[in-house]
């Protein structure tokens, strides 16, 4: 096993012979040439010799690098605090030696014998079979001895990282060990082992000269905004380890040197060693600990920065910051860049790359996941980091952005922190800390994600109530954007009843349906689409104005076009004058069908008349609206009919968007048997397609089916058509307002979020009809009390509608919406709701269903007997939006008989009440031969010592002002009150 001649044991150790013959010279072998035997005790003093001087080694080397990342804390004279990540790249390099070697170490005193380390987990894992000396060595600095502070520490660590010098002495590796927080326990037992030992046996430090600087370089990072904050703290525990100290600084030697030289340069560099660690851990310490001084970064000395093990000039006293003293002159690369260290302290803010890594005062910085969670091995523990929290919350305060927060009725933790532009983790902990565990996809209500956005210290604004805009981020500028194109007018066919509205509209698709489909009606889905030569009509199929009305009351304006079928041989009847009612409260333009002039009895001039008495003037009489004779049964005059809605239609100049997603108007549904929720959609704008994603009311769902009105399957649909689909998962209601989303699980929420906030709807809108409240709120400018009277008899209808009209006010206007004959219907509820009106009924009651849908929509129902109160309780109402008149009103007048000047309080009036009362909380006037001087508030009012509420008339009292000291005596005061005086509108 043993190698005979010089030469052969240097192949063996592979490494040149003439080195190995030098040091077995230096070691005290007497050897002539490489030629020369070489026996086993002159290996053990070769090897004790080497041991002496330091250790080192050489063979094959196994070079470990680590990376550890870990935060220290600087505490500036403010308590506010700083993290600074500090990255330490480690690099030890270990040496693979001869089995043979070995052995023969083996039998060496276990202290002596660093080449067997059972215990190091690098010659476990790496090289098993192999001895492996640890001499790698992270040189810390300021791990001397026992530096106070935990940033002390820190600093130290990282510092540095001192190269492997090849005679690093075992004791250093363990004191390396000691300011390596985040060795994991393995790593510093192995570490600590190694202090231990003895100076592991090196065969030649010579060939190690190219290897000492090696890189470690520690880089004080910016934290990295991926990277896991980790803020734990390093604290002197570091030190237990530390203890192991540094009396083997390391010296490097030189191949060439004479061992006793070298030894002599080892005691001289470690005290040299020592006195620099000690300065610049002194250096570091007032560094660290300077309050939130703007550290100008020291430029590097660049002849300390090179210092390297072999130039253990670098150790000079001057160059305090980078001495390396654990290592003198081992080879060290400078590791603080302290320009770094120094500018990332001092001005985090100013410099941007900070606040893109991941400054701390954005929630990416805000270490919310576990400590060492990426780097592991970070040596960060987690109840340090718990403990840095408050910091991390206080920098968070530093940089802080308000922002104002739209929180619509659901929304996902990412979205809510997205909207915030913060991590999902901070909303997370926040939630967590009330008392919520959620995960990032969760949805919050509104409630809760306001909460949250205000505890994070932004402004939180509920987004609207069923406003599907809050969801979509729909942009309204995008949606502009669109080019708009005239589409078909929407027309709704009133009248009253048996006048002949469904034979007309029947009439109509009948024949102008598109040609092949005409008779065959096989799908009838409550709207259809008429071609004529001027272009096309969209009629919706439910004739009369209940169906319309109650369609405006959910607040769905499905028409544009009224078409009021009169039967020219009945004129107009109640349900006529109704249909006006409500065409003219929605606001929409009518034409006027006379029906049935194929009868005999047909008179189309007494219509004319009728109508004109309702307001609805023809254009021949000078109106606006277009009056058509025609006839459902023949079949007369149709055609002129549908010209002059498109003529009405061309003057509205309807127009919606076609490439845009669809909004539409669930016009009817219901539950099919076979194929589930059924609704009949008039699209609006845009295009709805087959497997578009729906919103309609509280319902969502995916389009799998489209038919139109024939019952024929179609791929889209755009403005003004009516299809029939399917997919929803519940049934909507008529009137229900038609979204297409991009995201079915967004449509999912808000339908989801609806249903159960329909009752919150509910009560909003009860808000809306009530008598006392109508002009709550209320703006400047005229303001409009609508009215719906149904009364008993023609006569008091008329009477009760002329007095309520004539309480109108220049600033209040009385507006009957509609007044009829008859006990209230649901109609008329809906016309309520639809206009927001109060109903009156005079000695009429309302119909079962009717007083339901009052009920649920909190229409105000009034019933009276006599005309006075009904008219009364109208005045009443609207002198409440009147706004209140104030009054002066004066109460008291006091005489100023003393001032005293008293310097901290200012001029006090002795005064007597000559009348009235004097109050503290009145406002008063300075008179002073009766011009008014001043005018303000009481400050203090006393008798005697004590501060009372009111003096009355005789008595004295002592005043100050508030804000005046300039009284005289003889001055008088004159005490007032504002008072708010109700206004009537008699007034
Ligand atoms: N002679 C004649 N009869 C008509 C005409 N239009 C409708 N009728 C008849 O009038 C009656 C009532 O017609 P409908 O179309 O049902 O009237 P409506 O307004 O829809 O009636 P409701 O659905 O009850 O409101 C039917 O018997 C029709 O045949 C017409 O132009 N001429």
């Amino acid at each position: 096993m043993s190698s005979n001649t010089v030469a052969q044991f240097a192949v063996e150790l592979k490494m040149p012979a003439n080195v190995l013959l030098e040091q077995l010279r230096s070691a005290g072998v007497e050897l002539k040439s490489v030629d020369d035997d070489v026996t086993d005790a002159d290996k053990t003093r070769l090897l004790d010799s080497l041991r002496r001087a330091h250790g080192g080694s050489e063979g094959k080397k196994i070079t470990l690098t680590r990376r550890q990342t870990s935060e220290i804390r600087q505490a500036d004279g403010s308590g506010r605090s700083r993290t600074i990540q500090v990255e330490v790249r480690k690099k030890r390099v270990f040496v693979k030696r001869d089995p043979s070697e070995l052995a023969s170490d083996a039998n060496k005193t276990a202290a002596a014998d660093t080449d067997v380390l059972p215990e190091s987990p690098v010659a476990s894992v790496d090289e098993p079979d192999t001895t492996v000396q640890n001499i790698g060595v992270q040189t810390p600095a300021a791990a001397v001895d026992s530096a106070p502070e935990a940033e002390a520490s820190v600093a130290a660590d990282s510092h540095v990282e001192a190269a492997g010098s090849p005679v690093a002495p075992a004791d250093e590796a363990a004191h390396t060990t000691a300011v390596d927080a985040s060795d994991t326990p393995a790593e510093s037992a192995a570490s600590e082992a190694v202090g231990e030992a003895a100076a592991p046996a090196t065969v030649s430090a010579a060939s190690d000269q190219s290897e000492a600087p090696i890189d470690a370089e520690p880089v004080v990072q910016e934290p990295v905004a991926d990277a896991e904050p980790e803020l734990t703290e390093v604290k002197p525990a570091q030190k237990r380890k530390g203890k192991a100290d540094v009396k083997t600084a390391a010296q490097p030697v030189q191949a060439s040197a004479p061992s006793k030289a070298v030894t002599d340069a080892v005691d001289l560099g470690r005290d040299k060693a020592r006195r620099a660690s000690e300065a610049e851990a002194a250096a570091l310490r007032e560094m660290l600990s300077r309050p939130r001084k703007v550290l100008k970064a020291p430029e590097p000395d660049p002849a300390a920065l090179s210092g390297t093990l072999h130039k253990p000039a670098g150790a000079k006293a001057a160059v305090k910051k980078d001495a390396k003293p654990g290592v003198a002159g081992a080879g060290v690369k400078k590791t603080i860049k302290a320009s770094e260290v120094s500018s990332s302290w001092t001005d985090d803010n100013a410099r941007k790359k900070p606040a893109q890594k991941g400054d701390a005062a954005t929630p990416s910085r805000d270490g919310w996941r576990a400590p060492g969670g990426k780097g592991g091995k970070g040596g960060n523990r987690g109840g340090r980091n718990r403990n840095a929290q408050p910091e991390r919350q206080e920098q968070q305060a530093v940089e802080f952005i308000a922002r104002d927060v739209h929180v619509p009725e659901t929304i996902t933790v990412a979205d809510l922190a997205h909207k915030m532009s913060v991590k999902a983790a901070e909303v997370i902990k926040h939630l967590m800390k009330l008392g919520q565990m959620v995960t990032i996809n969760q949805v919050l209500d509104q409630e809760t994600a306001m909460i949250v956005v205000e505890e994070l210290g932004h402004v939180a604004i509920a987004a609207k109530l069923d406003d599907p805009e809050a969801f979509l981020d729909l942009n309204e500028g995008e949606q502009a954007e669109v080019e708009s194109l005239p589409r078909a007018p929407v027309v709704t066919v009133m009248g009253h009843v048996d006048h002949g509205k469904t034979s007309l509209l029947d009439y109509i698709r009948r024949t102008k349906v598109a040609s092949g489909e005409a008779g065959g009606i096989t799908q009838h889905i409550g709207a259809y689409n008429v071609k004529t030569n001027r272009g096309m009509v969209t009629f919706l199929d439910t004739p009369g104005h209940e169906a319309f009305t109650a369609m405006r009351a959910r607040g769905a304006k499905a028409t544009d076009i009224v078409i009021l079928v009169v039967a020219a041989d009945d004129g107009v009847m109640p349900q006529t004058k109704e249909a006006i009612h409500h065409a003219k409260a929605a606001g929409v333009p009518l034409v006027v069908a006379i029906n049935k002039i194929d009868k005999p009895g047909a008179n189309s001039d007494r219509v004319k008349q009728e109508l004109v008495a309702e307001e609805v003037v023809p254009e021949e009489y000078g109106g606006d609206v277009p009056f058509v004779p025609v006839s459902a049964k023949t079949g007369e005059g149709i055609e002129a009919l549908l010209e002059n809605v498109l003529l009405q239609a061309e003057m509205l100049e309807l127009k919606a968007a076609v490439d845009a997603p669809a909004k539409g108007i669930v016009i009817e549904a219901r539950l099919d048997k076979g194929r589930g929720p059924v609704a009949t959609i008039l699209v609006q704008s845009g295009t709805l397609s087959r497997g578009d994603v729906v919103l309609a009311g509280a319902s969502f769902g995916r389009v799998r089916a489209m038919l139109n009105e024939n019952g024929k399957p179609i791929n889209s649909a755009g403005p003004s058509i009516p299809v029939e689909i399917q997919g929803l998962t519940e049934v909507p209601a008529a009137g229900d307002e038609l979204i297409s989303l991009a995201d079915e699980r967004k449509a999912r929420e808000i339908a989801l979020f609806r249903q159960g906030k329909f009752r919150d709807v509910k009560l909003a809108r009860q808000q809306a009809a009530k008598l006392e409240s109508m002009f709550d709120g209320a703006g400047e400018g005229v303001q409009t009390l609508e009215l719906i009277v149904k009364t008993d008899v023609q006569g008091s209808q008329e009477a009760l509608v002329s007095s309520l009209v004539k309480l109108s006010t220049e600033e209040v206007r009385v507006r009957v919406v509609h007044a009829a004959v008859g006990g209230i219907s649901e109609s008329d509820i809906n016309l309520a709701i639809a206009s927001n009106a109060v109903v009156i009924g005079f000695n009429v009651r309302a119909e079962q269903s009717a007083k339901k849908l009052a009920e649920h929509n909190g229409i105000d129902l009034r019933y009276y007997n006599i005309i006075y109160d009904a008219v009364d309780d109208v005045r009443n109402a609207m002198s409440g939006m009147l706004a209140p008149e104030k009054k002066e009103e004066v109460i008291g007048m006091v005489e100023i008989r003393e001032v005293y000047t008293i310097s901290r309080i200012g001029s006090i009036a002795g005064c007597m009440v000559t009348d009235g009362v004097v109050r503290r909380d009145s406002q008063v006037r300075l008179l002073r031969d009766n011009v008014v001087h001043w005018s303000g508030w009481l400050e203090s009012l006393r008798r005697f010592k004590d501060d009372v509420k009111e003096v009355k008339s005789g008595f004295d009292c002592g005043i100050t002002l508030k804000g005046n000291n300039d009284i005289q005596i003889g001055d008088q005061l004159e005490i007032f009150e504002i008072k708010e005086v109700a206004r009537t509108l008699s007034s």
